[in-house]
């Protein structure tokens, strides 16, 4: 057989087991051969240690190497001596409650678990329980009033944004109901969430998945599952007069991506391709719309959007700018706080006509656009970054798009602003009222602006919020970011591991 030299630190070790000789085939010359009668004699006991091995683009494989000893005792004792160092690892879940959602992306969800998931938690010793959901919130629901969550070192949801943002809805809700804080309350501090979330991807676009990890491969996240990582996660909560609406973590578009969202719900059966076919559609339907923004910068923080250096594992801005944020938290829970407080920052307004409003809190990097809609985010620094495009030509929209697929600055256009901030709000122009319902609003302003308008084809005055894939019935909304406020089985996006090879100058 062939041999050579493996080092693979205890934290990436999935397993140990003991192995059968008779049935171990090695690679020899490329060919995979029974291993010779006499190594088998001379060599008859024989463990194996799965372990992490990276391979291209962020994908993480279970790897395993088989050591042969001549001896049963010893083989026993490294055995015993590797699961003795696994249980040292306490960073790792032992029981999952897992949430699968059969009808997202391509209708794969099950599937994918059982074929890719299964074996390797299986392998793993990890035990599960596991819910096919059967309708949508089905997942929130159970999180939020039902599920026995002091048994559980993690919940699991295989499924697409819209799954992840069923389950955070529900984790969120029950830790503040537990603890007595109103959602209600666009204010409120809210209380972190102790259970981490693994996403097992399995939907139409993944973002979450792929811009905390680094790709979207159910086998890859896991492993980070296995392995027990822990990412910290920024939640924007979104509010319209002082009643809560939803949370979101990744983009929230008012726009160009909320008609996106709201056409390609009608188009579910076309799977992930809707979101091509609906975005075709609405760059040509060319739609701007009118209203206000305010928010408040954050100034007092590391990093900005148009920053080169980007949010990857264990980083910086992310550490610096949590720890200011909970000291600030501290500060002004004191009387007299040394800190300025929250309301009495800055606001600064923007008006105009916009065909996109979005806030990013994290790149929202995904297959379709592997720098995301703003590169340089951060995946837990209290702040999300709220990108205006103005109204310009088609021409120069397509313009701003293609360079999220390119080397180009997406942002270096005149149509575009780009603020990182730690609260925003969005005042439409056409106000909705409120004791009316929202369609008959929308009837009532289509019959106003057509008045004013006699040649316009526009359907509505108003474009609706896309919330992470989930649309929100609310133009006018309040927007918060809650610095940490959850954890995923994650490490944010590793950088490429730089091996130096010192060749020195030796004389034998
Ligand atoms: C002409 C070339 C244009 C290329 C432009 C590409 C820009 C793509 C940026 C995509 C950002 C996506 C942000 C992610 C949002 C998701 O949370 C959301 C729901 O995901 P899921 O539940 O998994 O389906 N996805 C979308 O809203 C789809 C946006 C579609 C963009 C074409
Ligand atoms: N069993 C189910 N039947 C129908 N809808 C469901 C079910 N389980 C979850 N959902 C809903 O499916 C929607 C899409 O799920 P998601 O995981 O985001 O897939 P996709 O990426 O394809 O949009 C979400 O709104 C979610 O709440
Ligand atoms: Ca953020």
């Amino acid at each position: 057989g062939s041999f050579g030299s493996h080092c693979v630190p205890v934290s990436e070790i999935i397993a140990v087991q003991e192995t059968e000789v008779d049935n171990i085939q090695t690679k020899d010359e490329g060919k995979w051969q029974k291993m010779s009668q006499k190594t088998v004699e001379t060599y008859p006991y024989a463990f194996t240690v799965f372990y992490v091995e990276r391979a291209r683009q962020h994908r993480w494989r279970c790897g395993n190497v088989t050591f042969f000893c001549s001896d049963g005792l010893l083989r026993q004792q490294w055995v015993q001596a590797i699961k003795e160092q696994l249980s040292l690892q306490t960073c790792r879940p032992k029981h999952l409650l897992v949430y699968i959602n059969p009808y997202g992306g391509k209708q794969q969800g099950k599937q994918i678990y059982e074929q890719k998931v299964v074996q390797l938690f299986t392998l793993a010793s990890i035990s599960t329980d596991v819910i096919v959901t059967e309708r949508a919130n089905h997942a929130r629901d159970h999180l939020k009033t039902e599920a026995d969550l002091k048994k559980y070192d993690g919940i699991v949801c295989v499924g697409g944004d819209g799954m992840f943002s069923e389950v955070i809805h529900g984790l969120i809700s029950r830790t503040q109901t537990d603890s007595g804080v109103d959602q209600n309350c666009a204010h409120e501090k809210l209380v972190q969430c102790n259970l981490r979330v693994g996403i097992i991807p399995a939907g139409s676009t993944d973002c979450i998945c792929y811009a905390t990890i680094g790709i979207n491969d159910p086998v890859t996240s896991a492993l980070h599952i296995i392995v027990g990582d822990s990412q910290a996660l920024d939640v924007c909560s979104v509010h319209h007069n002082d009643t809560f609406l939803k949370y979101s973590v990744s983009l929230l578009g008012y726009g160009f991506y909320g008609d996106i969202l709201a056409d390609s719900e009608k188009k579910r059966w076309m799977g992930p391709a809707r979101y091509d076919f609906s975005g075709i559609k609405t760059f040509l339907s060319h739609h701007y719309y009118e209203g206000t923004v305010s928010f408040q910068p954050a100034t007092d923080i590391l990093g900005n959007p148009r920053d080169k250096t980007k949010c990857r594992s264990g980083c910086y801005v992310c550490q610096h700018n949590g720890q200011l944020f909970s000291e600030e938290i501290r500060d002004e829970s004191v009387e007299g706080g040394v800190s300025e407080n929250e309301d009495e920052r800055e606001w600064k307004v923007v008006k105009g006509k916009f065909l996109a409003i979005n806030a990013a809190s994290m790149s929202c990097a995904c297959p379709r656009s592997p720098k995301g809609l703003s590169p340089a985010a951060h995946l837990a620094d209290g702040t999300t970054d709220i990108i205006l495009v103005r109204k310009c030509s088609r021409l120069n929209f397509l313009r701003h798009l293609l360079r999220h697929t390119s080397k180009d600055d997406q942002f270096d256009l005149t149509f575009i602003e780009v603020h990182r901030v730690r609260k925003f709000k969005f005042t439409p122009k056409y106000c909705e009222s409120e004791d009316t319902d929202v369609k008959d609003v929308r009837k009532k302003l289509f019959s106003q602006i057509c008045r004013d308008h006699p040649a316009c084809s526009c359907t509505s005055v108003n474009s609706n919020w896309n919330c992470d894939g989930e649309i929100l019935d609310h133009a006018a909304v309040e927007v918060g970011v809650h610095c940490q406020l959850i954890k995923l089985f994650a490490r944010g996006i590793e950088e490429p591991m730089l091996y130096l090879a010192l060749v020195l100058p030796c004389k034998l």
